[in-house]
């Protein structure tokens, strides 16, 4: 398992070990005692989330489940290719507005683990793409937000994306009142 820091305090990129052979590869996706024995400690998860986007260009995000529900998750693409970011909306926190993006594909089986307090979102880089994703916390609708994609200066190299009708019409984050505080070390 390859583990490495991001800009982000808290945010890792995961990347497990794969068994190649001539029948294709073996790879363990979750393990915590291997992560443990890194030195990473993740909150327990309780719920796995599965998408499927069938054209490139769908961007999804960026999301948030506030307060008693925020989520923490564990990222990765199970199908096709996509360009995974992470938003510091932490209130206090030195990166606050910051965002980190990575490529995450079936190919290469890379990870983001994004802790509470980030706004998520991806855009598909390939029809057909799909993500899957464990969450510290269960779906609770009433906590459910989102923030405007091309509101937080990010990247994502695509243009007139594909959204749902709630993320095109969801508020700035300049707009955003955060529900979540930096607790420095965390
Ligand atoms: C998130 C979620 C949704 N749903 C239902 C609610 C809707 O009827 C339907 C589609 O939901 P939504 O349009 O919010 O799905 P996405 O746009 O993929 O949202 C997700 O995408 C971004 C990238 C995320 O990080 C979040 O997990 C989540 O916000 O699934 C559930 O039943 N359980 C759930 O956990």
């Amino acid at each position: 398992m390859q583990i490495e820091t991001t800009p982000l305090a808290g945010v890792l990129v995961l990347t497990p070990r794969r068994f190649a052979d001539h029948r294709g590869f073996f790879s363990e996706s979750w393990n915590r005692r291997t992560l443990e024995n890194a030195g990473v400690n993740l909150p327990e998860f309780v719920q796995d989330n599965h998408s499927m986007s069938r054209d490139a260009g769908t961007l999804r995000g960026l999301h948030f489940q506030s307060p008693p529900h925020p989520q923490g998750k564990l990222v990765r693409c199970g199908r096709g290719r996509l360009f995974d970011v992470a938003v510091d909306v932490r209130r206090g926190s030195p990166t606050y507005g910051q965002w980190f993006g990575i490529e995450l594909s079936f190919e290469n089986g890379k990870q983001l683990w994004i802790p509470a307090g980030f706004l998520h979102g991806f855009v598909t880089r390939e029809p057909d793409t799909e993500i899957i994703y464990k969450c510290t916390d269960h779906y609770a609708p009433e906590c459910d937000g989102a923030v405007r994609w091309d509101s937080a200066g990010i990247d994502w190299q695509v243009k007139g994306p594909i959204l749902s009708e709630k993320d095109a019409v969801a508020q700035t984050l300049a707009d955003f009142d955060t529900p979540f505080v930096w607790e420095s070390g965390k």
